[in-house]
C-alpha cells in the first residue's frame, strides 16, 4: 500500500456534471454501435443435460457505453459476458442468434462466433480487452510486468521499440497509481489490489475499444475496491473506451453506468439507465436486488434479501423464472413467460 501514488478515492471526484437518464440516452442513441447481440442464446452442452445459460439476449452496446450487468449468482452474467467477448470455451456453444462487432478502425463488422484464431489474435487486446476477477490468473507470476507489459505491446505493434513499449508500460501503470519503478516486479510480488490494477493497465495497453471486467474488484477489500473504480471511472472518461461490467453488487453498478442490464435466469428481466433502476425499477426482481444491496454513497437503509433461491437452470418453471420467489407473482406469471 505504501507504494501506490495517491489515488482519488471519490467516484466522480472530477466529473463535473452528473448525467441525467435523458442525457445519458442522447449521448448514447449519437454513440455508434460496438457490438450487438441479436437473438443470442448460450447453452452449457452437459451430461445432465443442456444448460439454457442466456436466452433471447437482444442488446446493443454503444462506443464509449458503460455497461453494467447484474444479477444472483448463476443468472448468466460470465456467460453473457465470454460470449460477447469471444473468451467462450466448451462446453459453452453460442446455440441461437450472433454477436457483430462493428470496429471503430472503418473495417467491416465481423461476427464475434465466426472470427478465426488469426483475426481474434489480432483484435485480443487492441478492441477486445478484459480485466477478470483474479488478476493472478491473467498475469504469469513467473514473468516481470514489464515483459508482460511490452510483449502485448509489441506484439500488436513491432514498430514501437523495446524502450518505448517500456516507457508506455510504466505511464500505464503510473495511471493505475502503481510506480513505474514496479515494472520490474513480479506479480506475486504485488498486493492483491496490486495485482488488479496492474491487470487494468495491461488491458489498456494497446487502447482497446472495449474493456470486458468480470467482477475485477471482488478479491480486494472495499476501500481499494473505491480506489479502483475510481481509476476506472477516470481513464474511461479521458480514453473513452466501452466498458461491460459484471458483478452481483447492483449498488456499485449503480455509481458507475450508464445502462444496466439485470438478468434472472439466464435473461434480461429488465434494462435501463442507473436512475430508471434504482428510482423506478419495475420488476419485483429488479426492486427485490436493489434492496439487497447498501448503497455505495448514502446513508445504510434498512436491507431486505430476496427469499429463496435462483432457479436450477435443468428444471426452469413453464412461466416467468422469478415467480416462485416473487411477491407479486399471479396466477399468469407462473403459466406464462413474456421475455
Ligand atoms: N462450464 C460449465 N458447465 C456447465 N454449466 C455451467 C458452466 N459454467 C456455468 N454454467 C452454468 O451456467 C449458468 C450461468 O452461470 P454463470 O457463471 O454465467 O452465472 P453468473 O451470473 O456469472 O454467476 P456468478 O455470479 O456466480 O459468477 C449456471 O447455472 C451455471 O451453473
Amino acid at each position: 500500500m505504501t507504494d501506490l501514488l495517491p489515488a482519488t478515492d471519490i467516484l466522480h471526484a472530477e466529473t463535473p456534471h452528473i448525467e441525467t437518464s435523458e442525457e445519458i440516452a442522447a449521448r448514447l442513441a449519437a454513440s455508434p454501435p460496438l457490438l450487438v447481440a441479436e437473438n443470442l442464446d448460450v447453452t452449457y452442452v452437459t451430461e445432465a443435460g443442456e444448460v439454457p445459460a442466456c436466452r433471447n439476449v437482444n442488446l446493443t452496446l454503444h462506443r464509449g457505453e458503460i455497461l453494467g450487468v447484474a444479477g444472483e449468482s448463476a443468472s448468466g452474467k460470465s456467460t453473457l459476458l465470454n460470449a460477447l467477448a469471444r473468451l467462450q470455451r466448451p462446453p459453452a456453444i453460442t446455440s441461437g442468434g450472433k454477436v457483430t462487432f462493428y470496429p471503430t478502425d472503418d473495417s467491416d463488422p465481423m461476427e464475434i462466433s465466426s472470427m478465426s484464431e488469426e483475426e481474434l489474435r489480432e483484435r485480443r487486446w487492441t478492441s477486445l480487452s478484459f480485466v477478470m476477477q483474479s488478476a493472478m490468473a491473467c498475469l504469469n507470476p513467473v514473468i516481470r510486468l514489464e515483459s508482460q507489459f511490452t510483449d502485448v505491446i509489441r506484439e500488436h505493434d513491432p514498430e514501437v521499440s523495446k524502450e518505448d513499449a517500456s516507457k508506455k508500460a510504466g505511464e500505464l501503470l503510473e495511471m493505475v497509481g502503481i510506480p513505474a519503478h514496479r515494472l520490474k516486479a513480479f506479480p506475486f510480488q504485488l498486493s492483491g489490489g496490486m495485482q488488479q490494477r496492474a491487470l487494468i493497465a495491461l488491458s489498456l495497453a494497446c487502447d482497446p475499444d472495449v474493456v470486458f471486467m468480470d467482477e475485477p474488484t471482488t478479491a480486494v477489500d472495499v476501500i481499494m475496491q473505491r480506489q479502483i473504480l475510481s481509476q476506472i471511472l477516470h481513464l474511461q472518461a479521458r480514453l473513452g473506451f466501452a466498458i461491460v461490467f459484471v458483478t452481483h453488487d447492483l449498488s456499485l453498478l449503480l455509481e458507475i453506468s450508464d445502462r444496466i442490464v439485470i438478468m434472472y435466469g439466464g435473461r434480461f428481466v429488465e434494462v435501463g439507465s442507473a436512475e430508471q433502476i434504482y428510482e423506478s425499477g419495475l420488476h419485483p426482481y429488479t426492486r427485490g436486488l436493489r434492496s439487497s444491496f447498501p448503497p455505495l454513497s448514502e446513508p445504510v437503509r434498512k436491507l431486505h434479501g430476496i427469499p429463496g433461491t435462483p432457479p436450477d437452470l435443468l428444471g426452469l418453471p413453464v412461466g416467468c423464472a422469478f415467480a416462485p420467489r416473487c411477491p407479486r407473482a399471479t396466477q399468469l406469471c407462473l403459466e406464462e413467460r413474456r421475455n
